[in-house]
């Protein structure tokens, strides 16, 4: 699980590759200059003095463009604060490292320290990913689309397990590790245990998406800030994604639910509190909402939240909207599933306490109370 893992920083990259949101402008920077230091060699007034670099033109062009996407990105914040959403995209201030002349100098900036383990996934996906589109831009991956073979029917996968065991579907997660859990596998063999799922009645699988080998349909379980994650995932093979409404605003929930659809994925969209549960909705199109039992600001697990966030009208309006909702983490026994079962959900997603087991697919049979396979 590459998303929950791989908390470490990338040394050596340069600040060139990720200008738009996590460095102000240079333009800004040149306003600004005792509070933006920037490395020299990273911004475009400073290449163009450069032989064999952009025109003076171009220079001024892109620099526009970048204090533009800088100043959307703050505003992205703002938005977001607006609706609750306590995670800021990215750090207010930029990056806690700057740089002046030859010196070089940490700055560490209160406002630039992650609050809680979520923030500091969502900045060093932000990073991430803008280091991902500049080797692979959206065209790229478009191109790739236009061949990938169609997706499966993950909602279909669910509502076929559901009807064929009167259980939850399930969502059997891959993971060598978590956050919150450490290593919950040290011979992770990520295929094998897949493999042991879907044979245990899995209806689908939740894993970092990487090769195709299984029939069951696969959910994209990762930190989604940005469409361009969303078709490379397509192409990747998986057949459903995991949109975090603690992160995303809800302009960016329509906006990725409708490039879902459009792609032919599935958007099972999480939320963890009531706030986030009436956002989403008021969200036309949605068909999977998961509810998140672990709080991944605290990591505190409690299953009643699956009940809490099911009772009365929100219930209701789930029901008339025909939606699907999975119950997630946190459930380890037959007690467990029948608890969130009752509460009103069609499926759930496990991973801990099935992917501990030396068979995982045994793990199943142990989960459920009796054999789901069959
Ligand atoms: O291992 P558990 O407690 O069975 O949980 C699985 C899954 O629900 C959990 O990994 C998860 C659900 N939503 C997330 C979002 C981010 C990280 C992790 C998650």
């Amino acid at each position: 699980m590459e998303g929950l893992i791989s908390l470490k920083s990338s040394p050596g990259t340069s600040l060139r590759s990720f200008p738009s949101f996590n460095q102000p402008p240079n333009s800004f920077a040149r306003r600004f200059s005792m509070d933006l230091p920037l490395r020299r060699s990273s911004f475009p007034a400073i290449r163009a003095q450069q032989p064999g670099t952009i025109s003076p033109k171009e220079e001024e062009e892109e620099d526009a463009l970048k204090v533009k996407e800088w100043e959307v990105g703050m505003f992205q914040n703002e938005v977001a604060a607006s609706q609750g959403i306590r995670i800021r995209r990215r750090p207010p201030t930029g990056p806690p490292l700057h740089y002046v002349g030859p010196f070089e100098f940490r700055l560490q900036n209160d406002g630039n320290t992650p609050r809680d383990i979520l923030e500091e996934i969502v900045w060093h996906k932000d990073t991430e990913v803008s280091q991902m589109k500049e080797r692979k831009p959206l065209a790229t991956l478009k191109k790739f689309i236009e061949n990938a073979p169609p997706t499966r029917d993950f909602v279909g996968a669910l509502k076929a397990a559901h009807s064929r065991t009167g259980l939850p579907g399930l969502i059997a997660e891959v993971k060598k590790a978590s956050p919150s859990r450490g290593i919950l596998r040290e011979d992770f063999d990520p295929v094998e245990i897949a493999r042991a799922y879907e044979k245990g009645g899995a209806a689908c699988l939740s894993v970092l998406t990487d090769e195709k080998f299984f029939k069951c349909p696969l959910l994209c379980k990762e930190f989604v800030i940005d469409a361009w994650q969303i078709y490379y995932a397509r192409i990747k093979g998986a057949d459903a994604i995991l949109l975090i409404a603690a992160v995303l605003p809800d302009l960016d929930i329509r906006y990725m639910v409708k490039i879902c659809k459009m792609l032919g994925l599935a958007a099972l969209v999480e939320v963890h509190d009531e706030r986030e549960m009436d956002r989403v909705l008021g969200i036309e199109g949605i068909e999977l909402i998961g509810i998140n039992n672990r709080n991944l600001e605290t990591f505190e697990v409690d299953i009643s939240n699956t009940k809490k966030l099911l009772e009365g009208e929100r219930g209701q309006l789930i029901c008339q909207k025909d939606i699907i909702v999975v119950g997630e983490s946190g459930l380890f026994t037959p007690d467990h599933v029948g608890y969130v079962q009752e509460a009103g959900v069609k499926a759930v997603l496990v991973g801990e306490s099935i992917v501990k087991q030396s068979d995982p697919g045994k793990g199943i049979t142990g989960l459920f109370g009796r054999d789901i396979s069959l």
